[in-house]
């Protein structure tokens, strides 16, 4: 929230961050499927309590602690599953329909990747293990009730063997990379979209639909990355492939207004050793080394004309 102050401007916000809750739920009678989540909950409150800065007067503050206890009676009060953005969403509007001072809330969910165990092909009823990718949102809730939903996958690692080139790039005297049409291409996916809900009320109700969003957006990713099983696709550089991914969303589905992708270029260098006599190890499109840093950092927006990240 932003003021004049002693022919200043000032602006201020605060919150709690990384609230941890984990919500199991039963079917009735505690027998049959069970579900959870487990998420980590940053809350950030736009209000006016400027008194608290300048004159010691916390007679507006929302504590953060009390920000921390609401997680867990809103997490309670929760009888049904529901998605994150749901979640983030109702806790958002709870605090600015709660208190006069708060004008807007931010409210971010990181989901933990805990996914039902299978066991010789069957479900487990109440068995999970620790995947990798999570699963990301921010709500941004306004007291009229205006609403910015993104939603997001972060860490999706994705690897593939072949079907990657780089040709064509600026060579001058710093340049020593090889063109290629054959290479390993390795990353790890961040992507942050957007939705074009604008208002709490334009929200879809149908029960866990952003869960069902996340997994279609995370499976136009893997798809469009890899191709067809067999053939797979040619990726002509990061970049190339990174447009394709934001394009194919943007076509796909409506209710997404952009996307935001981060997808470093995690290198596999080919391995040669030789001595000045010999050759020990010759490079075949075989044995690569792999490496952490230092990577490419390639990064994209792709909105439609009307909308903005
Ligand atoms: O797909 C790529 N994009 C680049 O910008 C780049 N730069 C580089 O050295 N290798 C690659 N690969």
């Amino acid at each position: 929230m932003a003021k004049e102050l002693d022919g200043f401007h000032f602006e201020q916000n605060h919150g709690k961050a990384r609230v941890r809750v984990a919500r199991v739920w039963r079917a009735d009678g505690g027998g049959g499927d069970q579900s959870m989540v487990e998420w980590s909950v940053d809350i950030i409150l736009f209000s006016d309590c400027i008194n608290a800065y300048v004159r010691d007067d916390n007679s507006d503050i929302v504590a953060t602690d009390t920000m921390k206890n609401t997680v867990y009676v809103k997490a309670k009060e929760c009888s049904q599953q529901l998605s994150a953005e749901e979640f983030a969403i109702l806790l958002a509007k709870h605090f600015t329909a709660f208190y006069p001072q708060v004008t807007s809330a931010v409210v971010k969910i990181v989901e933990k990747p805990w996914e039902r165990v299978n066991l010789n092909g069957q479900p487990h009823e109440h068995g999970f293990k620790l995947g990798n990718e999570k699963h990301t949102t921010e709500a941004v809730v306004k007291k009229s009730g205006g609403l910015q939903l993104t939603s997001g996958i972060a860490g999706l690692s994705v690897l593939k063997t072949t079907q990657s080139g780089f040709e064509g790039f600026v060579r001058d005297k710093y340049t020593a990379l090889p063109e290629t049409r054959e290479r390993m291409l390795a990353t790890e996916v961040t992507a942050i979209w957007r939705y074009t809900y604008d208002s709490i009320s334009s929200v879809p109700q149908k029960p866990l639909y952003f869960n069902e969003r996340y997994l279609d957006v995370k499976n136009v990713v893997l798809s469009t990355f890899f191709g067809p099983p067999k053939e797979g696709v040619y990726s002509a550089s990061v970049q190339s492939t990174l447009f394709q991914i934001e394009k194919a969303l943007l076509l796909r589905f409506p209710d997404i207004s952009s996307v935001r992708l981060k997808m470093p270029n995690i290198h596999f260098l080919p391995v040669n050793i030789s001595t000045k006599d010999n050759t020990i190890v010759k490079f075949n499109d075989d044995v690569y080394l792999p490496t952490d840093e230092p990577h490419g950092s390639i990064e994209a927006t792709l909105s439609r004309f009307w909308a903005r990240m």
